[in-house]
């Protein structure tokens, strides 16, 4: 693109956001039937040692969100296209993300469960707050300070999650992940809640020179 004009690609980053946002709302509502019958009537433990069953709809749904994570380089793509700054964060998510969910997805982890309902609800008002702000349309600071604030809630729940599957795998009880895919986790979202955090500081914390701010269209 280096020698190209940037393209508008409004209604086109409508739809697609559009489209993961609807598709992110499905996941939680179907996937989410599972996930409170497990964390609610099974109990905690069970929700991170046992996994979902793969004959039932919810693995589906699991299928759908690995698959989703090669989807979703389609982002990176209109970034590129639209020649807005790929951030180190951007980049570096999108691609750490498909492979801790494929690797998570071929060993059928039981904690992979918390893993995507988080990332289902998450992304459910993530993907409505890029469609909103696709067609030009701003919101109040609040609603972007919320939804990272969302983001890097699940980012410290997913290292706290392997930190006590850690424990209980070091004490004896079965736990359905290999230490390669708790070390895979822990590593990827202790990196991701750095990140998320130092977004959230530089983006709403620290203040800006107002001249040094300045978007192009
Ligand atoms: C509030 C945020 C969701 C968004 O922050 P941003 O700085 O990107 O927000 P912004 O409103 O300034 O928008 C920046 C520009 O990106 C455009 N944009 C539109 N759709 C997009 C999409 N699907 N992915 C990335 N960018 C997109 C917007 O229209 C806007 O362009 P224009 O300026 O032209 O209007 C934040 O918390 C965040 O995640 N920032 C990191 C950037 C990022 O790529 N996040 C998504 C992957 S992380 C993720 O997915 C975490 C998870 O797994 O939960």
């Amino acid at each position: 693109m280096e020698t190209r004009k940037p393209k508008s690609m409004r209604p086109l980053l409508l739809a697609w956001n559009g489209f993961l946002a609807v598709f992110s709302i499905m996941g939680t509502w179907r996937f989410g039937i599972e996930f409170y019958d497990a964390v609610f009537r099974r109990g905690f433990i069970d929700s991170i040692c046992l996994a979902v069953n793969p004959k039932s709809p919810s693995a589906f749904w699991a299928c759908m969100f690995a698959l989703s994570k090669i989807a979703e380089f389609g982002d990176t793509m209109f970034l590129v296209l639209r020649k807005r700054p790929v951030i180190f964060l951007h980049w570096y998510h999108h691609a750490v993300v498909l492979i801790l969910s494929w690797h998570a997805a071929i060993e059928l982890t039981a904690p992979g469960r918390w893993f995507i309902f988080m990332n289902y609800l998450v992304h459910s008002i993530m993907y409505t707050y890029y469609a909103v702000t696709s067609v030009g349309y701003r919101l109040p600071k609040l609603v972007s300070m919320t939804v990272t604030f969302l983001q890097t809630l699940q980012m410290l729940i997913g290292v706290s999650i392997s930190c006590i599957v850690l424990y209980l795998k070091l004490n004896g009880e079965m736990c359905q992940q290999s230490y390669d895919n708790l070390a895979l986790s822990f590593g990827i979202y202790a990196s991701f809640l750095v990140l998320f955090s130092s977004f959230f500081n530089n983006a709403y914390l620290v203040k800006k020179d107002k001249k040094t701010a300045v978007k192009q269209d």
